[in-house]
């Protein structure tokens, strides 16, 4: 498990990462989402030691960082795919992880096979990885020492379709087999496929957290009438029911759920042509929303 406990970060009077707290469970994977700038990289650089916290702090199963002996045992780190030595191989990068930390020299074939890079790729010098290479080397650079948490920061980035598919199931697996994962992305999508929890922020704070399945039901719910005329009669229906409408694509999104939708318009009387959760568009529009105000986008708009 990972802790992080009213995290804050100054640089000067900037402040990075602004009494962040959250943690990321045992068997979970969870996704650390926010836009460009937001603070998921001060926090993780935080998490693994490379960055003295202004005030707060952050264990790993109990413990700081900085006081494991072999932390490349416990903690697998992914901070910079790209920050490879380029002109070393990808064998070559593992076996001077493995040395580093002890390990017996059969780990790197095991763990490049784990992550799907062959013997002719692991033969090849780094400048001539895609980014997708890298990151499956950078993965295994974090995986070598069988640790039981993954700290891993844009670890998507550059991945394919099939590639984010490949980390999805290779990170479920991880936590399913008791470990902890904590993931960065500035893209929903990624998150949205690979994550089981997930923590939102935004100029430097949380904005958001829960599980996957609670963003998206707090998402609401997507409903459009049979009559078009019609829907200003069930928007007005749902708001003395306490429910917040907000007019989407020729209908509704409700910030409840679809039986309670479903039973207002009943009880109202209206038609309904359609009822169903707002699912990823709607988290979408939640993410669009809660960092609107933070990102660079909303602050030109
Ligand atoms: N060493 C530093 N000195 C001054 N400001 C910094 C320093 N490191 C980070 N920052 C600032 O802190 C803020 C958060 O940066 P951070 O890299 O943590 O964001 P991020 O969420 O990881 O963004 P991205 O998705 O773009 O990587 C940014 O405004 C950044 O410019």
């Amino acid at each position: 498990m990972i802790s992080v406990e009213h995290l804050t970060r100054q640089y000067g009077r900037f402040t990075a990462v602004d009494n962040v707290s959250f943690t990321a469970a045992t068997g979970r994977v969870t996704g650390f989402l926010g836009p460009n700038g937001a603070g998921k990289s001060t926090t993780m650089r935080i998490m693994v030691g490379l960055t003295r916290p202004t005030s707060g702090r952050v264990t790993i199963t109990g413990r700081d960082y900085r006081e494991m002996v072999n932390p490349g045992l416990e903690v697998g780190v992914l901070l910079d795919a790209s920050a490879q030595h380029a002109g070393r191989t990808g064998r070559e990068i593992l076996a001077v992880a493995a040395q580093t930390m002890g390990l017996p020299r059969s780990r790197v074939a095991e763990t490049l096979a784990r992550v799907g890079l062959t013997e002719d790729e692991a033969g090849r010098r780094v400048r001539n990885y895609s980014l997708g290479m890298r990151q499956r080397l950078g993965i295994a650079t974090a995986l070598i020492g069988d640790p039981q948490v993954l700290v891993l920061d844009e670890p998507a980035n550059g991945l394919d379709p099939a590639g984010i598919r490949w980390m999805r199931d290779l990170l479920r697996g991880f936590a399913d087999d008791g470990g902890t994962v904590l993931l960065s992305s500035h893209l929903l999508h990624e998150i949205e496929v690979i994550a089981d929890d997930i923590v939102v922020i935004g100029q430097g704070r949380i904005v958001a957290q829960g599980s996957k399945a609670e963003l998206l039901a707090a998402a609401g719910t997507l409903v459009r009438t049979a009559d078009p005329s019609q829907q200003d009669r069930l928007a007005r229906a749902l708001h003395e029911s306490a429910v917040v409408t907000t007019p989407i694509d020729g209908g509704l999104r409700a910030d409840a759920d679809p039986e309670l939708v479903g039973e207002t318009a009943h009880r109202a009387g209206v038609a309904l042509r359609e009822l169903r959760a707002a699912d990823g568009a709607g988290l979408e529009e939640m993410f669009l929303e809660l960092t609107a105000q933070t990102s660079r986008e909303g602050a030109a708009a």
